[in-house]
C-alpha cells in the first residue's frame, strides 16, 4: 500500500467511526441520560427500548381500538378508545409520565399551572419540528416560529376579526340552507328519513370555508378539499409509524403519492390566488373573503414599509390557504359532528336548544345579534368541545435547557399537552367530569375552570387558535338552522367509535334519523 492509500483508509476508518459514534450516541447513549435526568424528577414511563421506544406498542394499541367501539355512556371507555395509549400510560405511571417517540422522549404532563407556563412562553417552547410529514399536509401560521410567526400572525388576524366575520354570515347562511335543502328533499316522502350526516357535515365545512376563503364555490374547490383529505390520512399513517431520518425521500408508494398531492393543492390553490392578484390590480372583485383580507393586509405591509420582507411571499401565501382549508374545514365538521350525535344521545339538551333557539331567533334571518344571545346553544358546545375536542393534544419542544416551576427540562424534551385526558380529569373536573353536562357551563368558561388552565379545546396563551371565532359562529349558524327545521335521534346502525385522524372523527360515519317539524 502506498502513503496516499494509507492515509485515504485511515480517513474511511476514521469517518465511519464517527458516525457509528454520532448514531450509538443518538439511538442509545442520548436517551439513557435523558431517562436517568427524567426519572430523577419523577416523571415515570417505560424503559427506553432500542429505536422503536415505545412506538410499537403505541401503534398496536391504536389499530386495536380501531378495530373495535365503544359506549358513548362509558366516558373511561371513549378515553381509552380514543387515546388509547396516553390513557394506558396514565394509569400505569401517574399524571406526568414519559413516552419514548422512537429514541425521543416526550414527557406528558396534567399540571394546570405548567400548561400555562409552557402555552405562554413562546421562545422557550416551541412546536416540534420532529416528523416532515407533517409539513406536507400545510405549514403557514400553525408551524412557524419567532418573528417569521409575529409577522405571519399580525398580517393574517385582521382577516379573522368580527367585523369582517360580519359580513361572512350570509355566506354562512347560504351554505347552510343548500345543506339543508337537500336534506328536506330526503324526508319528503314521509317526514323522516335516516341519513349519515358526517359527510354532508363535511361537505358544508368545506363549502363554508370555501366561500368564505376564496369567494368561491365548493365544486372549483372540490379537487383541493379530495386531495388534503387524503393527504392527512396518508400524514397520519407516516406519523404513526417511526420516522427514521431522509426516509421521506424514499421512492415509496405513499412517499411518491404524498409528494404529488403535495405538487397538485400547491397549483390549484397558487392558480386561485394568481387570479385575484389579476382582479385586484384590475380593481375588480370583492376582498371581504379571507383571501382578499390577508392579500390587502400584505400589500397594505409592503407599501408602509417600503420593504417586501414585512409582506408574505406566493408561496408563503399558498401555505396559509392550505392551512385554512385543513385547519377550517376539517375541525368544524368535526364540532358539528359530535354536536349532532351528542344531542342525539341527550334529546333533553336537543329540546331545550332547539326552544332557546325559537325563541331568540323565531322566523327571522339568523344575524349576529341574535346569535350572541343564544346561552343555551353556548354551553352546549362548549360542553362538546370538552368530550370530544377535535384535536385531542398539543405538544411542544424544549428550545434550550430550561428550569420550570423545579423542573429541570433538557433541550430536545417534547412535552404533551393531553386536551383530552385533561378534559376527562375528575381531580379537575370533579365527579362527573366523564358525563355530559353543558349545565356546567351556565356561568361561562371561566367559572366553570376557575380560571385554570384545564380547558384548552382552541390552545391557550398567543398562539390560540385564530379561526375560534369563526368556527363558533359557523357550528351555531348550522345547529341553530337544524334545529329550526329538523331533529334526530340515533339510527339503528349509529357505532359509537370516535377516531383520531388528524382531528377526531366518527370512524364509522354518523347514522341519524332525520323528522321534518
Ligand atoms: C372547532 C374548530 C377548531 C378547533 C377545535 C381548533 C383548534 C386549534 C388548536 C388547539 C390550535 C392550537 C395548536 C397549538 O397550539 O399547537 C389551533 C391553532 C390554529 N387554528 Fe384552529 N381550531 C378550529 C378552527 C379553526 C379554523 C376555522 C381556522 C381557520 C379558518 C383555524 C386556524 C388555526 C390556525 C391558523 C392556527 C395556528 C395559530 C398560531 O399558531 O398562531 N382553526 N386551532
Amino acid at each position: 500500500m502506498d502513503a496516499v492509500t494509507n492515509t485515504w483508509t485511515i480517513t474511511c476508518a476514521l469517518v465511519l467511526v464517527l458516525c457509528a459514534w454520532k448514531v450509538i450516541n443518538i439511538v442509545w447513549m442520548r436517551p439513557k441520560k435523558l431517562e436517568k435526568i427524567l426519572k430523577n424528577q419523577g416523571f415515570k414511563g417505560n424503559k427506553y427500548r432500542l429505536l422503536f421506544g415505545d412506538m410499537k406498542e403505541l401503534s398496536m394499541m391504536f389499530q386495536r381500538s380501531k378495530s373495535q367501539h365503544c359506549n358513548i355512556d362509558n366516558g373511561e371507555e371513549v378515553l381509552s378508545h380514543v387515546v388509547p395509549f396516553p390513557h394506558h400510560s396514565l394509569q400505569k405511571h401517574g399524571r406526568s409520565f414519559i413516552t419514548w417517540l422512537g429514541w425521543n422522549p416526550r414527557v406528558t404532563i396534567m399540571d394546570p399551572e405548567l400548561i400555562k407556563d409552557i402555552l405562554t412562553k413562546l421562545n422557550d417552547f416551541q412546536k416540534p419540528r420532529g416528523n416532515p410529514f407533517v409539513g406536507l399536509i400545510a405549514t403557514g401560521l400553525v408551524t412557524y416560529e419567532g418573528d417569521q410567526w409575529v409577522k405571519h400572525r399580525k398580517l393574517i388576524n385582521p382577516a379573522f376579526h368580527v367585523e369582517k366575520l360580519k359580513n361572512m354570515v350570509p355566506a354562512f347562511r347560504l351554505s347552510c340552507s343548500e345543506m339543508l335543502g337537500k336534506w328536506e328533499k330526503l324526508v319528503s316522502a314521509n317526514g323522516s328519513c335516516e341519513l349519515d350526516v358526517w359527510p354532508h357535515l363535511q361537505a358544508l365545512t368545506s363549502d363554508v370555508i370555501s366561500r368564505t376563503a376564496f369567494g368561491s364555490s365548493y365544486e372549483e374547490g372540490i379537487r383541493i378539499f379530495e386531495l388534503i383529505r387524503e393527504q392527512s390520512g396518508h400524514a397520519m399513517e407516516a406519523l404513526r409509524s417511526l420516522y427514521i431520518p431522509g426516509s421521506r425521500f424514499l421512492p415509496t408508494k405513499r412517499n411518491r403519492r404524498m409528494k404529488a398531492i403535495d405538487k397538485a393543492v400547491n397549483s390549484l390553490i397558487g392558480s386561485i390566488i394568481d387570479g385575484r392578484l389579476k382582479e385586484m390590480k384590475a380593481g375588480e372583485g370583492n376582498y371581504d373573503d379571507l383571501l382578499g383580507i390577508m392579500l390587502e393586509s400584505n400589500i397594505k405591509a409592503v407599501e408602509q414599509h417600503q420593504n417586501k420582507t414585512h409582506g408574505m411571499t406566493i408561496n408563503e401565501v399558498i401555505e396559509e390557504c392550505k392551512l385554512f382549508y385543513f385547519a377550517g374545514q376539517e375541525t368544524t365538521s368535526s364540532l358539528l359532528v359530535w354536536t349532532m350525535v351528542l344531542l342525539s344521545r341527550h334529546q333533553e339538551w336537543q329540546s331545550h336548544a332547539r326552544e332557546e333557539v325559537l325563541n331568540v331567533l323565531g322566523d327571522k334571518d339568523i344575524d349576529l345579534d341574535g346569535l350572541n344571545h343564544l346561552k343555551v346553544v353556548n354551553m352546549i358546545f362548549y360542553e362538546v368541545l370538552r368530550l370530544y375536542p377535535p384535536i385531542v393534544g398539543i405538544a411542544r419542544m424544549v428550545d434550550k435547557d430550561i428550569t420550570l416551576r423545579g423542573f429541570s427540562l433538557p433541550s430536545g424534551l417534547q412535552i404533551g399537552l393531553p386536551i383530552m385526558l385533561i378534559h376527562y380529569d375528575e381531580k379537575l373536573w370533579g365527579s362527573d367530569a366523564k358525563n355530559f353536562n353543558p349545565g356546567r357551563f351556565s356561568q361561562g368558561v371561566s367559572k366553570a375552570t376557575q380560571n385554570q388552565a384545564v380547558y384548552f379545546p382552541f390552545g391557550l396563551g398567543p398562539r390560540i387558535c385564530i379561526g375560534q371565532n369563526f368556527a363558533l359562529l359557523e357550528a351555531k349558524i348550522t345547529l341553530a338552522t337544524i334545529l329550526k327545521k329538523f331533529s334526530f335521534e340515533f339510527s339503528p346502525t349509529y357505532v359509537h367509535a370516535p377516531s383520531q385522524i388528524l382531528t377526531l372523527q366518527p370512524q364509522y360515519g354518523a347514522h341519524l334519523i332525520l323528522h321534518k317539524l
